[in-house]
């Protein structure tokens, strides 16, 4: 993506996201240990790990949703919950998380962007339709806004969440495997809109167990199996011995 732009490790100065020392246990499974990493502005960062490496913990500790064994996470310079209920992070749920029964149309689902900033009492504003309408246009959907979001196919369905994160106007935007089972068109577009947020200066971080989409395209990818492997330019920590290390992690550890 932008890879010339931003290169690894960012400067302190930079960090819109710095976890120091970071361990989160779930129970008795240690799902991440010591993790020490800083996220810049304006860049796409590939998280990368098999099934079971920590990301979807890894995000949960940066929207400060899960609580720490030890170690800090600082989102915006303070605590993660703060930076979330102001609306400065976005997650983007995987697309088949959305229940084919869900009962709200692909306009509604994406208005729900927009809600932190709304109250809980407020109407929408013009300016709120607007971010909405532009969101759908950004992933092409705004011929099928008003159909039911369960009625869309898998990458339209991770279109329309990806346009609820835009509506949201996050600076800082996780996003949960967007590329798992979409369509090429899907996929084009996605990784498209991903370089763009990361120009208009917003931090992307796409978590992903599959090498053949993002990875290679990112300006870092973070490898991760509990712990940190390597968090490098993508030539340097998608080398075969980084990879090893990664995807051969013993699975039975615990704490
Ligand atoms: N709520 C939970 N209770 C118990 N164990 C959990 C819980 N959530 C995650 N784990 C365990 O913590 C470890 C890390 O899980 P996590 O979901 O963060 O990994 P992941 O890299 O996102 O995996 P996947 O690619 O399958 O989504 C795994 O061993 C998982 O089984």
């Amino acid at each position: 993506m932008t890879a010339a732009a931003h290169p690894a490790p960012h400067p302190e100065s930079d960090a819109v996201v710095s976890l120091d020392g970071v361990t989160v246990r779930h129970g008795e499974v240690l799902a991440l240990e010591d993790v020490s990493l800083e996220i810049a502005a304006g860049s796409v960062d590939a998280l990368v790990g098999m099934n079971g490496a920590g990301k979807s913990t890894l995000f949960a500790a940066i929207m400060g949703r899960v609580p720490l064994s030890s170690g800090t996470v600082r989102v915006f310079g303070g605590p993660p919950s703060v930076a979330r209920k102001a609306g400065r992070v976005a997650f983007m749920p995987q697309g088949d998380s959305v229940d084919r029964a869900f009962p709200l149309s692909v306009r509604e689902v994406v208005t729900m962007g927009r809600y932190g900033r709304l109250g809980a009492m407020r109407r929408a504003r013009a300016s709120d339709r607007d971010a909405v309408q532009d969101a759908l246009a950004r992933v092409q959907l705004s011929d099928l806004a008003e159909r039911p979001i369960g009625a869309l196919s898998g990458g339209q369905r991770t279109r329309a969440l990806l346009a609820r994160a835009l509506a949201q106007d996050a600076e800082l935007l996780l996003l949960d495997e967007p590329f798992a089972g979409v369509d090429q068109r899907s996929e084009a577009l996605i990784a498209g809109l991903l370089t763009q947020l990361a120009r208009d200066g917003r931090s992307v971080v796409v978590s992903t167990h599959d090498l053949t989409t993002l990875p290679d395209r990112a300006d870092r990818v973070i490898l991760l199996a509990r712990r940190l492997i390597t968090v490098d330019k993508p030539e340097v920590a998608l080398a075969p011995e980084s990879l090893a290390r990664a995807f051969q992690f013993p699975r039975e550890e615990r704490s």
